[in-house]
């Protein structure tokens, strides 16, 4: 997918999106976060990150979505790689290249995958041999998704999302991504659920993975993960963007098994039966003129992976 060359004895990085095929959200906690019990899912819609050493920080982006990515110290991957510079005292500077293909703002986990790409890229340039352990603490610290980012395929996330655990699955499951023009913020996401929940008296119990949603993925029969599908921001979303509900509801009426809000949103996950109802589906919604952009995608994916260098 690189468009544009990369600078020699870069290291590269290709990272996933994610989608959240369950997400519960509990009582916000003290520090501001809401606990969770959510299931990820890898899938192919992806970022390459490029780290090169150079004189200075800088980030470049290219893509479809690229010019919406701040290009200075607030861009999640600059902030990676200064957190593996600073911990391991590296006296070096890197120029960050980002192939982008995972929309911005769109509840698929963008900006983690990047800092997460980075991550990975910077232990493999500078050599420093980081284990899995250390590697997944730097990803917490740098957001809630970031681990997942890491490690790809079908996790389970509990605490803020941070906390892994492996969930037995099988099958490939095929989407399709309906995409907005205009992304969501997360926190104001979180804080839309909160004040709904306030409004309507709402007692929010401590949150739980379905065994409904644990035996659909199990069993790798996709009507069974469609109809277990679940976003307790969906709400949330729905109350910020009315129209992503029309979006959802004719998505189902056109043949998904599923459709639910990726994440904090606007994007709106389809899952069908095979990769031709995907296709299918795909002229459908385009057809309806819902949405801006319509992405093809199967997953679980590999998490972030070393890219090996081309040989001359
Ligand atoms: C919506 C999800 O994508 C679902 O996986 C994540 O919960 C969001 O993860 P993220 O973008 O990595 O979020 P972070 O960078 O950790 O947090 C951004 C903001 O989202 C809100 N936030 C995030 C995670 C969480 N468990 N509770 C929250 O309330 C907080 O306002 C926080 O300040
Ligand atoms: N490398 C990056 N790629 C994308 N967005 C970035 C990056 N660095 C910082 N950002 C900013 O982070 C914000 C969230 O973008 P992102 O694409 O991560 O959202 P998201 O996919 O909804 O995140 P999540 O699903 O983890 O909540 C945007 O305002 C964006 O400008």
């Amino acid at each position: 997918m690189t468009v544009a060359p990369t600078l020699p004895g870069a290291v590269t990085v290709r990272v996933p999106a994610k989608v959240n095929l369950e997400l519960r959200v509990g009582p916000r906690r003290p520090d501001g976060y809401h606990a969770l019990a959510t299931v990820y899912q890898a899938v192919s819609l992806h970022d390459e990150v490029s780290v090169a050493r150079w004189d200075d920080w800088e980030v470049v982006a290219a893509g479809p979505y690229a010019e919406r990515i701040p290009l200075d110290g607030d861009n999640l991957a600059v902030r990676a790689a200064r957190l593996v510079a600073d911990r391991w005292q590296v006296d070096e500077r890197v120029s960050i290249r980002i192939d982008k293909d995972i929309p911005v703002a769109g509840g698929m986990a963008g900006g983690s995958a990047d800092a997460a790409a980075t991550l990975l890229a910077c232990d493999h340039l500078w050599g420093l041999g980081l284990d899995r352990d250390e590697l997944a603490e730097l990803a917490a610290s740098l957001g809630s998704d970031v681990p997942f980012s890491l490690a790809g395929g079908n996790a389970m996330g509990s605490g803020r999302g941070e906390q892994l655990a492996p969930v037995l699955a099988r099958g490939t499951f095929h989407w399709v991504f309906a995409i907005s023009d205009t992304g969501l913020s997360t926190p104001q996401v979180y804080a839309e659920c909160d004040r709904l929940r306030e409004r309507d008296g709402v007692d929010v119990p401590e949150p739980h993975v379905s065994a409904e949603l644990m035996a659909a993925l199990r069993s790798g029969e996709p009507a069974a993960l469609g109809a277990a599908l679940h976003n307790d921001l969906e709400p949330a979303a729905f109350s910020l963007r009315p129209q992503l509900r029309e979006l959802r509801d004719a998505g189902v009426e056109f043949g998904a098994l599923g459709g639910v809000v990726s994440g904090s949103g606007p994007t709106v996950a389809f899952l069908t039966e095979s990769h031709e109802a995907s296709l299918d589906l795909s002229v459908s919604l385009a057809a309806s003129d819902l949405c801006r952009d319509l992405r093809r995608a199967k997953g679980p994916v590999h998490g972030a992976q070393v890219v090996p260098a081309p040989r001359d």
